[in-house]
């Protein structure tokens, strides 16, 4: 395989049998993610983005073909060893910030580096993502924005090969959304982290390097974008 492959899928398809109806959520999918890339894959609802990013995440296996992270099947990945993966390759960012009421800003991020083998220092992670001189807050002390920066520091202080973004911006107003989108790219940059973002929203793919767009389970387009623009150039 290509060294610079992070991931890759092959053939990968998601059926769900509806009494009679076969749903594809997924349809055939071949996919390839560069080490560093900045990803946004783009579609409707129901397009079946989040049962792709479900599959690369290690949440959930396809019905068919293979999944491989850094040359290994993923797919053939008895329980523990995906939980392992969750855990060691990839850092998860949600629309929903889904951070503990109980522990500071910066107990949520240490909570999740507990358990990985080469988490980063995390008050310097803190400091990249803005807050270095929040952590001592506890989630409802802050905005959404700074939420959702507390759930970026958390994800990327695990230092995991792959950050996958499920609609990062979704519970954001315009502005708060592009520095957080700004943000991302940052981390991007300064950590060379792969990131892939999943949205309904089509000015984000303007900022990608990549961009992937789904409709009815298929991939349809797959293009490098030559010419990425600064995400404070971006407008919805
Ligand atoms: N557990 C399931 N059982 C049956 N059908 C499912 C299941 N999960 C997803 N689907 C179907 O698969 C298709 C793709 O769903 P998916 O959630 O991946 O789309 P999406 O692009 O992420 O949509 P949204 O942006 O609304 O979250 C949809 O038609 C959906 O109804």
């Amino acid at each position: 395989m290509d060294s610079n492959i992070l991931m890759k899928a092959e053939n990968v398809s998601k059926l769900y049998q509806m009494g009679e109806v076969t749903v594809a959520a997924a349809k055939n999918v071949d996919l390839n993610i560069y080490k560093g890339e900045f990803v946004v894959v783009l579609g409707p609802s129901g397009s079946g983005k989040s049962t792709l990013l479900n599959i690369l995440g290690g949440m959930d296996l396809p019905t068919d073909g293979k999944v491989f992270m850094e040359g290994e099947d993923i797919t053939s990945y008895n329980d523990r060893k995906l939980t392992a993966y969750r855990r060691e390759k990839i850092g998860f960012v949600f629309q929903f910030y889904n951070l503990m009421a109980n522990l500071t800003a910066r107990e949520n991020v240490e909570l999740a580096t507990e358990i990985c083998k080469d988490a980063l220092n995390i008050d310097e992670v803190l400091e990249a993502v803005g807050l270095g001189d929040r952590k001592d807050h506890f989630p409802a002390q802050m905005s959404g924005g700074e939420q959702q920066r507390i759930a970026i520091a958390r994800a990327v202080a695990k230092n995991p090969a792959l950050l996958l973004c499920d609609e990062p911006t979704g519970a954001l107003d315009f502005e708060t959304g592009i520095k957080i989108l700004t943000l991302l790219k940052e981390i991007n940059k300064k950590y060379n982290k792969t990131v892939v973002i999943i949205t309904h929203n089509v000015p984000i793919g303007e900022m990608a390097d990549r961009l992937i767009k789904m409709r009815s389970g298929e991939i349809i387009e797959d293009k490098i974008n030559d010419s990425p623009i600064n995400p404070e150039r971006i407008e919805w």
